[in-house]
């Protein structure tokens, strides 16, 4: 099977009146079909931008990607973001809806992958209620539940639980992993928390300072789901985390000079 995602040079400089940013340069990767991998990098590295790209939402400059489709009628990506993903004039139920809707698939399709998205992610009971009821937890789980039931060829998160506390962070990562277990979607996920991404990942790509390039991949071989006091107590994954904290720290650096 050919990987899922294929990216190879892509360059993205955006042009402004008072001179241009390149955001990207030559960034090249590959995504296995199913396969979770967490982008991480310094603030302003480009990963929005790659995101966006992949997404549609944003041209490339130069160099090539690729999202090799399985079937012609699903759409090629879902995003989930940080904050604002969700309708506030639509209920919870409809959001989650909202993509399928769009693709005129029948009533009776749209309501039994609503429902199941609802169930897996515990808002069966606030179907009916409309964002501005809703805990920030819980508009991200409407996020999540309505990216997954649109049944994308694959997933984009950007930094989807930043915003959250701790506690909340944590129940939505598993829950999250629960349902990637259960569809095995390709997801891109980027995240500014090692942490998170030794939690999530297959592959961590570690991203250079601006202009973004992929400089190093770290593959995590442990089963999922992994809590974080396994993370911390394995020697191995310790090892990682410093790695990855130390890389990011010299490219950080490097982004302020
Ligand atoms: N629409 C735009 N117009 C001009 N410059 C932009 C635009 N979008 C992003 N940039 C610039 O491109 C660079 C990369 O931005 P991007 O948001 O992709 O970074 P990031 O790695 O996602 O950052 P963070 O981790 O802080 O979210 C930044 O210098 C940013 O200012």
């Amino acid at each position: 099977m050919p990987p899922k995602i294929e990216i190879d040079d892509l360059t993205k400089v955006f042009v402004k009146k008072t001179g241009s940013v390149t955001a990207l340069q030559n960034s090249s990767m590959t995504i296995e079909d199913g396969e979770f991998v967490c982008l991480v990098g310094p603030s302003g590295c480009g990963k929005t931008t790659l995101l966006r790209i992949l997404a549609g939402l944003e041209k490339h400059s130069a160099g090539t990607f690729k999202i090799n489709a399985e079937q012609s009628k699903r759409p090629l990506q879902s995003m989930v973001f940080q904050e604002k993903g969700i309708l506030p004039w639509m209920t919870v139920k409809d959001n989650v809806a909202f993509g399928l809707s769009m693709r005129k698939v029948s009533k009776d399709v749209i309501a039994k992958q609503t429902a199941y998205y609802l169930e897996k992610t515990g808002l069966t009971q606030f179907a009916n209620l409309y964002p501005s009821e809703l805990s920030g937890g819980m508009k991200q789980r409407v996020s999540i539940a309505r990216a997954f039931a649109n049944d994308p060829e694959i997933l984009l998160m950007d930094e989807p639980f930043a915003a959250l506390d701790e506690q909340n962070k944590f129940i939505l990562q598993e829950e999250l992993l629960s349902i990637w277990a259960e569809t095995k979607k390709t997801v891109l996920f980027i995240t500014h928390s090692i942490d998170e991404a030794l939690m999530l990942s297959d592959r961590i790509l570690l991203m250079s300072a601006q202009p973004g390039q992929i400089i190093q991949e770290v593959r995590i071989d442990r089963p999922r789901p992994r809590k974080i006091e396994e993370i911390r107590k394995d020697p191995e994954l310790a090892a990682q985390f410093v790695d990855i904290w130390q890389h990011l720290q010299k490219e950080v650096q490097k982004s302020r000079t």
